[in-house]
């Protein structure tokens, strides 16, 4: 036990600890032009984002001529290979964002990432940005088997698990975020990072900078 509300914190990757969307977005485009297809805005490219790679590619082909299992298969192929050779050009982590780790990790509490972003891609970006230390743990989309990622509560559960078990909270920025967490029975914090509106969501709180997490925290654990 901390003597802090929570034992446990996990954090989402892409639009909540980290801003990927310039080099998601670039990544989606290499792989459009690579097809002789029209390119995305950056907006287009993060409202796709949140549901893994599969259901992003599949947007982007639809959104530009559409998207058969042949195309979707073979194209997925060509963003991986371009983002992972790319993964952290303009990715940075959002203000604040690593002090509000710092002071959580200072109060005992463990800290976890659980992102529907592919497991080894989820580990390069962090070790290339010089994050992975601030983690005791990190849950990519493949990490808990097909089908069990964000919204289904599997990955959210075994960080739980890992953790050695405690009071846990989850901190997003989507709706996979709070479905998942909801049905893991953890109170949920959602990132609003002037994107878009989050107040539908139904998160416990709503936060649109890490300066305020520490202090949110503290209010749904009292
Ligand atoms: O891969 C995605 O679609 C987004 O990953 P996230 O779960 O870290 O937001
Ligand atoms: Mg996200």
């Amino acid at each position: 036990m901390t003597d802090f509300s929570f034992d446990i914190v996990g954090f989402d990757l892409d639009g909540t600890l980290v801003d990927s969307s310039g080099d998601l977005a670039a990544a989606v485009n290499a792989m459009l032009a690579s097809d002789g297809r029209r390119t995305l805005t950056v907006p287009e490219v993060v409202a796709m984002t949140g549901g893994g790679v599969a259901r992003l590619v599949r947007l982007a082909l639809a959104a530009t001529g559409g998207a058969t299992d042949e195309a979707a298969t073979r194209l997925q192929a060509v963003m991986l290979a371009s983002y992972e050779a790319n993964i952290a050009v303009l990715t940075r982590p959002y203000p604040g964002a690593v002090a509000a780790i710092e002071a959580l990790r200072a109060r005992g509490v463990r800290v976890a990432i659980v992102t529907n972003k592919l497991a080894a891609l989820s580990e390069k970006l962090l070790a290339d940005l010089a994050l992975r230390d601030l983690f005791d743990t990190v849950i990519g989309g493949d990490t808990m088997g097909p089908g069990k990622q964000k919204p289904d509560p599997a990955p959210i559960q075994e960080m739980v698990r890992r953790m050695g078990g405690g009071r846990a909270a989850f901190v997003g920025d989507t709706m996979f975020d709070v479905t998942a967490a909801k049905a893991a029975g953890v109170p949920v914090v959602v990132v609003d990072f002037g994107r878009e509106s989050v107040e539908g969501f139904g998160a416990d709180a709503v936060i649109d900078h890490f300066d305020a997490l520490i202090a949110t925290l503290e209010g749904l654990g009292a």
